[in-house]
């Protein structure tokens, strides 16, 4: 149920393992897309995926063609912010009604792989139940369990990370439903299929541990685990501003540090912060669940007000450089919260540009595959987007990277120098090679740490 992000990955995955998927999305238009063969997201491999596992694949908008007969069904719908930081759970709500109606005769586990509140497992039931017993007018007796299977896949690497996972977790108080997900997973957990052609498995994979555990631990894990990948980028942004001010070069520290095999080097990328429907969401309901019960948060918190500086710093780097920003044409390369998605929740690049604009610049917009998404999703903002790079370059008084597309590290930066009113580039990701653009003639700026020796 839901074919966005995660709905769409795990169900063409699973097609492709060799079970039969019925993708269900309240969508019309996402539904019709697929239907033709063609993916509503950008991500790598989905649309070869999906031409393969085409034969065991059906799309629809009706509960009724994909519950019944069903012996597992993922709800994989959104569950974004509330004002408050808790998630709105209207979308879940909604598919569990419509399961429970639907739902007949045969064992089925329904599994929560949005990533939900602790204590969503339980209420996920009662709605079930609700919902079944109205409709059916008899009372349920076991023909569902209600299990949790948080998803881990990263945007841009979802076909890799649900083929090829760290680790699958899979929370249920009921026996049987562990059984039915422990057979559908089973080629996963063992790496037991034949890998995609044009996806090999890396080599050190092996076979994959399944965390076994209660409904609760389950969606506690999803949240511990994406609120520990938000504080250590912001731990190494806010060393990076230390770095800064004692003439370190940030990215020799984050070597350094992450060697450590203790600490370990994924994750220190020092840049403009983290972004994605993710870090902020799920930092966000963490603080707010531990609200509920009179506990506070505080390093998840210093996380994302460290997150936030760091946009605000992008700003403040220019203004320290060009000293106006009223009037300037700032240039910002990226708008997809990370290379290889489509996705703008909540990426950097639209703060960033709204806060220069706020300064009274005039900002001019790039990215390679969102510029479309960004278009329909931020129409305020539309006039401001270039169709090529040479505009955004064109006498722009500088220039931010903003999401590291490998285009933009691959671009002739020679070229573009002369182009500029003033050569001035704040690298917002650190990978840039300031040697190399120093001797082109820009002034380079970093976001976290000024690599020693500019
Ligand atoms: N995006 C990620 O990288 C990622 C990774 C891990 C976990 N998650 C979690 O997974 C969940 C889904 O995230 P996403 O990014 O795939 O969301 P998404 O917004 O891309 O997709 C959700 C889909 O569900 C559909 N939908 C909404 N209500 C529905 C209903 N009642 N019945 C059927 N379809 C319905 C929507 O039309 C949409 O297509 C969220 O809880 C998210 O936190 C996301
Ligand atoms: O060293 C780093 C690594 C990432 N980022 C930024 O962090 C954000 C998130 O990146 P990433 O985690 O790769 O993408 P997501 O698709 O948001 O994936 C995260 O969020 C998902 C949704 O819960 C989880 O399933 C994944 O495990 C978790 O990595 C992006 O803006 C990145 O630019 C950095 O700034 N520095």
């Amino acid at each position: 149920m839901g074919t966005g992000y995660v709905g769409l990955t795990t169900g063409i995955c699973l097609a492709y393992l060799g079970h039969e998927v019925t993708c269900v999305d309240l969508s019309q238009e996402k539904v019709d897309l697929l239907r033709a063969g063609r993916s509503p997201i950008y991500e790598p491999f989905l649309d070869e995926l999906m031409h393969e596992a085409a034969h065991n694949l059906t799309f629809t908008t009706d509960y009724a063609e994909g519950v019944p007969g069903a012996e597992v069904v993922f709800v994989a719908v959104q569950t974004p912010s509330l004002p408050d930081g808790q998630p709105d759970l209207r979308f879940l709500r909604m598919a569990a009604e419509s399961i429970g109606k639907t739902i007949d005769g045969e064992f089925t586990v329904v599994v929560n792989k949005s990533t939900v509140p602790i204590g969503s497992g339980n209420w996920v039931e009662s709605i079930l139940r609700e919902s079944f017993e109205g409709f059916h007018s008899r009372r349920a007796a076991g023909e569902f369990a209600v299990a949790s299977n948080p998803e881990f896949l990263r945007e841009g690497s979802a076909i890799h990370d649900t083929l090829f996972p760290d680790r699958i977790v899979i929370g249920s108080d009921n026996p049987r439903s562990l059984d039915v997900l422990n057979r559908l997973y089973r080629a996963v957990l063992n790496q037991s299929f034949t890998a995609p052609t044009f996806l090999p498995r890396p080599e050190e994979v092996g076979a994959v541990p399944l965390v076994s555990t209660d409904l609760a631990s389950a969606e506690l894990i999803k949240y511990a685990a994406n609120a520990f990948l938000a504080l250590k980028i912001s731990y190494i942004n806010e060393i990076g501003k230390l770095a800064n001010k004692v003439g370190a070069d940030i990215n020799q520290v984050a070597r350094g540090t992450g060697l450590d095999a203790r600490i370990g080097s994924r994750f220190l990328q020092p840049g403009v912060g983290w972004g994605g429907s993710c870090f902020g969401k799920d930092t966000a309901a963490l603080i707010a669940t531990a609200a509920e019960y009179s506990y506070d948060m505080p390093i998840v918190s210093a996380a994302r007000e460290v997150n936030q500086r760091q946009r605000e710093e992008a700003v403040n780097k220019l203004l320290d450089e060009l000293r106006i920003l009223k009037g300037r044409k700032i240039g910002l390369l990226g708008l997809a919260f990370k290379p290889n998605t489509d996705d703008l929740r909540d990426s950097p690049a639209i703060d960033i540009a709204k806060l220069m604009i706020a300064r009274g610049a005039r900002v001019k917009l790039h990215d390679p595959v969102a510029a479309e998404r960004f278009r329909a999703e931020q129409p305020e903002l539309a006039a401001s987007l270039c169709e090529s790079v040479d505009e955004v370059f064109d006498d722009s008084d500088a220039v931010v990277l903003v999401t590291e597309w490998p285009q933009y590290l691959e671009l002739d930066w020679g070229k573009y120098v002369g182009l500029m009113r003033t050569p001035v580039v704040l690298d917002g990701r650190n990978v840039l090679d300031p040697q190399r653009l120093s001797r082109l003639g820009y002034t380079y700026l970093t976001i976290a740490g000024r690599p020693v020796g500019l």
